[in-house]
């Protein structure tokens, strides 16, 4: 607590040279976008359904896992050390509580990604190896997001799937920060300490709108799986990542279907005009 009093004077201090003011700047638009995805939209109007929020779960879980992992590895790093906070921010386990009041016991039988949480986690894994400090934009986009907008959204959630309590929803609830707002403030404060070069910052300004559209991309894989496989062969399929191209052809083989019918049909006449 005495930590986070001591980080409001930091932040009021803060110029546009700060990693923090200049990550939100250029993450704005693309931050309007991700809130625009249909499926961020369904939370928004207060319709998210159980099965928008199970296969979101699904890919947070990998992507947290992925994400915490890199972190813990990299925790010494002079750019990761100041921004680590497992205690106050790691999603996984709360995470995996969520899926096991969902699915059961037997819920990491029951995971189901599409192929763009394979990509992010791909994306966090090189970072880790290559240029841990570029996990900072990453860390920032999830976790400052989560203690933003995902506390709303958490509300929302409840309501929308008619949960009596809050369980389920572990993943919205942080015990471990008594203030929002002061501890955003403190992790700015941090990200600010981290010293970089001028190409690092560059990159790591980049790499925070790329974080932002890998989000992007997995809510959309997610819309397009909802879409495409019934809900119960989602609970039940052990499949690691149902690639783009299996929903690309769940999507046109009823159309497929309609055409070679149509085909065949058309065939037929002609060979009866022709017998004739
Ligand atoms: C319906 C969807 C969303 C809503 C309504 C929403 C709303 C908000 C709000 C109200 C803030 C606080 C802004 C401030 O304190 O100045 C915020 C901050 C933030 N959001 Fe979102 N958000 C949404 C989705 C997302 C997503 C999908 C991500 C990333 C994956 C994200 C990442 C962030 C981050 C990183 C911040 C911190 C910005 C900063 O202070 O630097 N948000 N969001």
């Amino acid at each position: 607590m005495e930590q986070e009093k001591k980080s409001q004077t930091t932040a009021e201090q803060m110029t546009d040279r700060d990693l923090s003011e200049q990550i939100k700047k250029v993450t704005m638009e693309i931050h309007t976008r991700a809130e625009k995805t249909e499926l961020m939209m369904s939370f928004m109007r207060g319709q998210v359904t159980l099965a928008q929020y199970k296969l979101l779960l699904c890919s947070l879980y990998e992507v947290y896992q992925t994400l915490e992992e890199e972190m813990d590895r990299n925790s010494n790093h002079p750019g990761v050390a100041p921004i680590y906070f497992p205690t106050e921010l790691a999603r996984l386990d709360a995470i995996a509580k969520d899926l096991e009041y969902f699915y059961g016991r037997d819920w990491r039988e029951k995971i189901v990604v599409p192929a763009a949480t394979k990509r992010y986690c791909h994306r966090l894994r090189q970072i880790g190896k290559e240029n841990p400090v570029f996990l900072v934009a990453h860390a920032y986009t999830r976790y400052l997001g989560d203690l933003s907008g995902g506390q709303v959204l958490g509300r929302i959630a409840q309501k929308s799937m008619g949960l009596k309590s809050s369980e389920g929803l572990s993943f919205f609830a942080f015990p471990g920060v008594s203030n929002a707002t002061l501890f955003k403030q403190l992790y700015r404060s941090r990200m600010n300490s981290v010293e970089l070069t001028e190409e690092e910052r560059n990159g790591m300004l980049e790499e925070g709108v790329r974080a932002f559209e890998l989000n992007i991309q997995v809510f959309d894989d997610l819309q397009k799986m909802l879409l495409t496989v019934p809900e119960q062969k989602l609970q039940t399929c052990s499949t690691q990542s149902v690639n783009a191209l299996q929903i690309l052809i769940g999507k046109t083989a009823p159309l497929f279907r309609m055409v070679m019918g149509l085909f065949v049909a058309l065939a037929t006449v002609s060979i009866g005009l022709y017998a004739f």
